[in-house]
């Protein structure tokens, strides 16, 4: 999957449901107007493989398990997932090199078809306090960029990140990482869970490949126009 150029092709509407119908239908519709669709745990734990094989064919798929297990379980889970054909999948970068490295020799085996491994650093929905609860002092910066180095080093091709790291990741990083920046809001949409936010535009001001954004589009009354809006406003 090529990185994107600007405008629609910037936006991955995350499709959270565990209704297969309802994200067929999801992705049908919105696929005009984006560059890929997530589908992600609720989806995959309800309907297992079978969902991604009924949207894969509408739209390029983002699966987004975040895979965090030893480094021969993961290994074997992208093996397993090799068939469905996802444009990206990703992996907790907190499960550490080996597993990393692991996730990207079994993913090598689809060749040209390989997904983009992304490695996700610190959720969206952590601020300093929370992530300090799980012992890891210094906030949420320092430990994401801890994170990409970690990852990027061992061989995934990207990152997930908030869009407040965003700025500090190139900094650090230059221009090759893939970005991929969940915990993006429209001015004015409800923040729901997400803490570490900023809008569609901020994000790719500061240097996003592509944004996920989910609940705006999708619990919108025209989730098409609401899709349209946010990528016609992109650079
Ligand atoms: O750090 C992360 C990693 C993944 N996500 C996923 O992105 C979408 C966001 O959905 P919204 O409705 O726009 O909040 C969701 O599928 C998460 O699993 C994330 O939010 N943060």
């Amino acid at each position: 999957m090529a990185r994107p150029r600007g405008g629609a092709g910037r936006v991955i509407p995350a499709i959270d449901t565990a209704d297969p119908g309802r994200a067929e239908a999801l992705a049908r519709t919105l696929a005009p107007g984006c560059g890929a669709v997530k589908l992600g745990l609720e989806l995959f734990t309800a309907c297992g493989p079978e969902a991604v094989r009924r949207v894969a064919p509408v739209a390029p798929v983002f699966l987004d398990l975040k895979l965090h297990d030893i480094p021969n379980t993961v290994a074997g889970a992208v093996r397993s997932l090799l068939p469905l054909r996802p444009a990206m999948l990703t992996l907790h970068g907190a499960g550490g090199a080996a597993m990393m490295g692991a996730a990207r020799e079994a993913a090598e085996a689809a060749g040209e078809a390989r997904p983009i491994l992304l490695a996700v650093t610190v959720l969206t929905s952590l601020d300093a306090g929370a992530l300090a609860e799980t012992g890891i002092a210094g906030g949420p910066v320092q430990q994401v960029l801890r994170l990409a180095r970690l990852a990027l080093g061992a061989g995934a091709d990207g990152l997930v990140c908030s869009p407040r790291e965003v700025g500090p990741i190139r900094d650090a990083f230059g221009e090759a990482p893939l970005l991929v920046v969940p915990g993006v809001r429209p001015a004015g949409s409800a923040v729901g869970d997400q803490v570490r936010t900023a809008t569609p535009e901020e994000a790719v001001a500061a240097g996003a490949d592509w944004i996920v954004v989910g609940r705006p589009i999708t619990g919108a009354a025209d989730p098409v126009a609401a899709l349209a809006a946010i990528g016609g406003a992109l650079a």
